[in-house]
């Protein structure tokens, strides 16, 4: 998505798409990262935040799962967290109900040699403390956010709650995504032996920042299954267990560490 500031807007071209899909398939759609507003300020989104389980923007994310009978990832909107917001991905099943919530963990506050200079996310937005994944019935989801995919600890965690599939919703800079996203992506993958369904932001947003575009599924072995450079657009590939389990039983690199790690969930 090319997302602009107004959610209703954003939120027609998300249903643009979902009736382009094919009857039947596919189970799980996935939105990029800050989907329904992204270019509004900080404060704006503050603004615009919602309660958890309330709001315009959840409740039309829950008639579009129903109505297209699908597993719906909202990539990231504006929740109501007090001072700030949570950067919230959340998921509901094709029955409409919410199934899972999954706040931002890692923010991005970084210096980058592009024109916004300065990204300070954790002014505005508060993070998330809590690894999650969510049993859509064909598969474990994991679910991670952007920034996130820069630390690799993280998605073993999320293996290990037996995600056989990660999503990352994104909006990477160009300057970032140029140099590291298809590198880090297909890394995560290769690493945790999981399918990456990776759907970004593209192009010049009204607040002047540029997003990579390079919306990506990349299979357990590292290969892209599907990619978007450019523009807007749905991407869409299969999901096969088999050779999720294939790969694990022949590369049992899960089994294999020698490093024990501890971790917080
Ligand atoms: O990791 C990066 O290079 C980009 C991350 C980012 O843009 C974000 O988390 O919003």
């Amino acid at each position: 998505m090319s997302s602009r500031q107004s959610p209703k807007q954003n939120l027609q071209r998300v249903e643009q798409q979902l009736k382009a899909i094919p009857e039947g398939r596919p189970q799980l759609v996935v939105l990029p990262e800050a989907f329904s507003c992204f270019g509004a300020g900080d404060r704006a989104q503050l603004a615009m935040a919602e309660p958890y389980g309330d709001g315009p923007v959840q409740q039309r994310l829950s008639e579009l799962a129903r109505q297209y009978n699908v597993y719906l990832i909202g990539g990231t909107l504006p929740i109501y967290a007090g001072e700030r917001f949570a950067a919230a991905s959340i998921c509901f099943g094709p029955d409409g109900t919410q199934l899972a919530r999954y706040d931002k963990i890692h923010l991005f506050d970084v210096d980058v040699a592009d024109n916004t200079k300065e990204y300070r996310e954790s002014k505005w937005t508060r993070p998330g403390e809590q690894v999650v994944t969510v049993d859509c019935g064909f598969a474990v989801v994991g679910m991670a956010v952007c920034y996130d995919v820069r630390f690799p600890e993280m998605f073993k965690a999320l293996r290990q709650a037996g995600a056989d599939i990660i999503v990352l919703p994104t909006a990477f800079t160009q300057v970032t995504g140029e140099a590291h996203w298809h590198t880090l992506v297909k890394a995560r993958a290769i690493e945790q032996q999981v399918y990456m369904v990776a759907p970004a932001q593209f192009g010049e947003h009204e607040n002047g920042r540029k997003t990579y575009g390079h919306s990506l599924i990349v299979d357990p072995w590292g290969q892209i299954q599907a990619e978007k450079a450019t523009g807007e657009g749905a991407i869409s590939a299969e999901f096969d267990l088999a050779k999720v389990q294939q790969i694990r039983q022949q590369m049992p690199v899960a089994k294999q560490t020698r490093f024990k790690v501890s971790l917080t969930q």
